[in-house]
């Protein structure tokens, strides 16, 4: 394998990646050239959001060829476009042959929740001790498991079902991302359950991942909601969340639950205050800064 090294400035990154897939580039990566320098800049967005730019003041673009040849063919080409000025050729160099796919998935370990509750990539075996298993592999999605917002609301279920309290009852997963809240709903018992986004990526992922995991559950935009569920879970960040509380709130049922995470420790009044009229959240988990905010509809309500 030969990997070419390219010098871009951002306006130029995208065409000159194009043109490295076209010119038979086998995979191409890009990555801050200014990276541990003094020059380097951060792009600042939510955890788990992108930034509003994405792109770096200079990027360092790579390039993997299968021969020597159309490495450099590849560079030839380029130096002479018109698009390629202010850009450079870094380097050619020979990388060794590496199982790529095993290289990559190597890097999702399974991912435990509690000791016999685990979230595992398709390729790894499944821990002994584990009783509930969501099959689960990163894709477009967000929702592995690592998140320690999916982490709180996935060991608020964990506690639920071993308080025998999720058998049978209805649940939204309100922001649904890989649909993992609502399969580990499912897998502990839970039964007619929606599972919205309004990312249409997001849907079909969840009904990708409800179908390898054989546990039933509906997936779409938030229009096809039902009026009320014993338990409203929601996974999103904190100004949603703010817009969203007279919404959220109206689907609990009357002595249903409502969980609510993607919210920073120093966020918990703002919520408070947001939910004050219908609901009174508590801080009932936190992870690394997150917290988990929950409440419960009186019965009467
Ligand atoms: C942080 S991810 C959570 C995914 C998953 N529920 C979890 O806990 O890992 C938030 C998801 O909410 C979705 N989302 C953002 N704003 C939304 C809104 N107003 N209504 C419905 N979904 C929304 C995003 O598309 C994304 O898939």
């Amino acid at each position: 394998m030969y990997v070419l090294n390219l010098l871009c400035p951002q306006d130029r990154v995208e065409i000159v990646g194009e043109s490295l897939e076209a010119l038979d580039a086998l995979s191409v990566s890009v990555e801050d050239a200014d990276a541990q320098t003094p020059a380097e800049q951060a792009l600042f967005g939510e955890p788990g959001f992108t930034p509003e730019r994405q792109a770096w003041q200079r990027s360092t673009i790579s390039a993997l060829f299968a021969e020597q040849a159309q490495a450099e063919n590849a560079a030839k080409l380029l130096v002479v476009q018109d698009f390629f000025e202010g850009c450079q050729v870094a380097a050619l160099q020979e990388v060794p042959d590496l199982d790529w796919v095993s290289l990559t998935q190597s890097q999702f370990a399974p991912v435990e929740i509690t000791p016999e509750f685990w979230i595992v990539p398709s390729w790894h075996e499944v821990p002994g001790q584990a009783r509930v298993v969501i099959e689960l592999d990163p894709g477009m999605a967000f929702g592995t498991g690592t998140h320690p917002t999916t982490r709180m609301c996935l060991r608020w279920l964990a506690r639920q079902a071993g308080q025998d309290s999720l058998q049978g009852r209805t649940v939204l997963d309100y922001g649904c991302g890989s649909g993992i809240l609502a399969i580990a709903a499912a897998k502990f018992g839970a039964e007619r359950i929606d599972a919205v986004d309004i990312d249409e990526a997001a849907i079909a992922a969840t009904v990708a991942n409800a179908e390898k995991n054989q546990v039933a559950l509906r997936s779409g935009l938030p229009d096809i909601a039902a009026a009320h569920y014993d338990v409203v879970l929601a996974n999103i960040l904190a100004n949603p969340l703010q817009v969203l509380a007279p919404l959220l709130c109206q689907h609990v049922a009357a002595g249903g639950h409502l969980v609510l995470a993607g919210i920073l420790e120093r966020q918990a009044e703002l919520l408070q205050k947001a939910y004050a009229p219908w609901l009174q959240l508590e801080v009932t988990d936190s992870e690394d800064g997150w917290i988990l905010m929950t409440a419960r509809k009186p019965a009467t309500a």
